[in-house]
């Protein structure tokens, strides 16, 4: 049935999950924590989420779950990438910590910290293409940039000149943090990518 709500899971070794799992029910999905190569086979897509790429990384293969999540997303598994989430979706990072390893599945080159000391944190209206009701409120946290994109990669946002919000094929990715506005239309834009991949196996 199509109209069963997706399970969304968000990948619950370090950063903001909880955040996460409730911006993703409010869009309508099953939220639900994913550590385990087993709970990754049993979500129809996953959220990576913001706080430290290095740490989330070294988890990741610590957990078993890097290789298994590379495969999915490799398969097409909807995923979406927070700041450190988008840093994870990289096919190469500029800057890398010693041992930091990404799970790619967009074609783009990023830079870690990118906005700089003067500017750690901070907020901004960001339009985002695609999505109807005006700007979001983007929450940018050391937030990464996008340095460059492949040829099959849709900018969907930018901000001061830099990209800040990507797509390719099942894989999103935003450099800002609508989790912690309240704002779920970046949520439910996922929750609907991910609707529509399940949907040839359920008709
Ligand atoms: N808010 C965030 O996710 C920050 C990302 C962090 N600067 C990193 O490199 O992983």
């Amino acid at each position: 049935m199509t109209d069963e709500a997706p399970v969304i899971g968000v990948l619950a070794l370090q950063g903001d999950v909880r955040e996460h799992l409730t911006a993703l029910a409010a869009a309508g999905a099953a939220a639900r924590p994913v550590r385990r190569p087993e709970e990754l086979a049993a979500v129809d897509g996953l959220v990576l989420p913001g706080g430290e790429s290095t740490t989330i990384s070294k988890l990741a293969v610590l957990f078993g779950v890097m290789e298994p999540l590379r495969a999915r997303v490799r398969a097409g598994m909807p995923v979406y990438g927070t700041c450190a989430g988008l840093i994870m979706l990289a096919e190469k990072i500029l800057d890398p910590r010693a041992g930091q390893e990404t799970v790619g599945g967009i074609d783009m080159i990023v830079r870690r910290n990118a906005f700089g000391r003067q500017n750690e944190s901070f907020e901004a209206a960001v339009e985002v293409k695609g999505l109807d009701g005006g700007p979001v409120e983007g929450v940018f946290i050391r937030a990464p940039w996008v340095e460059s994109v492949g040829a099959g990669v849709e900018v969907l946002a930018e901000y001061d000149g830099h990209v800040v919000a990507v797509r390719q094929g099942n894989a999103l990715a935003t450099s800002f943090h609508p989790e912690l506005t309240g704002d779920h239309r970046v949520h439910a834009l996922f929750a609907d990518m991910v609707r529509t991949s399940r949907a040839p196996e359920s008709l």
